[in-house]
């Protein structure tokens, strides 16, 4: 996981940032070759989208960043012989702080929207795959992701609801 905070120059008219730059991810050694932007809008705040991953050889890199709005973005670790498997990082990321997120391959990736009308834009490594597409569950106790729900029940999509714990799927990295 690296957060990445592109330079934002203001002026009277507004601002211009380079929102990506190939030559500074190879600056940094990372060679990936980002096939597809995705953007989605997630009307009500309590929005949570995820946890998703493409099983190979579809499975993806993100890069995500926000448009508008502020969302709370999660990543797993799902590589079962890594030290931090089942381990999971945070990141807030906002239209106003411009940063971005880059989740690697082998991990798990889902995002909890923290205001209305809140648009997420992100660049992924791989194709999408219906039939390589995975959904483990928000709540999945052995992975205890803490959402800053309060008492609210998240607006999720029928897949998600019904998704598997981690503990009943074979993960493939
Ligand atoms: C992800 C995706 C979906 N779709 C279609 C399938 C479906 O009919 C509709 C909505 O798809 P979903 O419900 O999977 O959308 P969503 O729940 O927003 O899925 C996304 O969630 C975040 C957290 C991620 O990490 C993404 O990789 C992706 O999995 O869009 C595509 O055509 N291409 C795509 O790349």
């Amino acid at each position: 996981m690296l957060e990445i905070k592109p330079k934002v120059f203001g002026d009277d008219r507004g601002f211009f940032s380079e929102t990506f730059n190939s030559n500074k991810f190879r600056e940094k050694g990372i060679t990936l070759d980002w096939v597809q932007d995705n953007q989605s809008l997630s009307r009500e705040k309590y929005t949570l989208r995820g946890l998703h991953y493409q099983e190979p050889p579809f499975a993806q890199a993100k890069l995500v960043r926000v448009l508008r709005g502020r969302i709370l973005d999660v990543a797993v670790d799902i590589r079962k012989d890594s030290p931090t498997f089942r381990q999971w990082v945070t990141l807030e990321l906002s239209a106003e702080e411009f940063n971005q997120i880059l989740v690697p391959i082998g991990f798990a990736h889902g995002f909890l929207t923290l205001e209305p009308d809140t648009e997420v834009l992100y660049k992924v490594s791989a194709p999408y795959s219906a039939a390589h597409d995975r959904s483990i569950r928000f709540d999945d106790p052995d992975i205890a992701v803490q959402w800053p729900l309060a008492d609210h029940a998240p607006v999720l999509s029928t897949k998600d609801a019904a998704a598997p714990v981690l503990r009943e799927i074979a993960v493939p990295f």
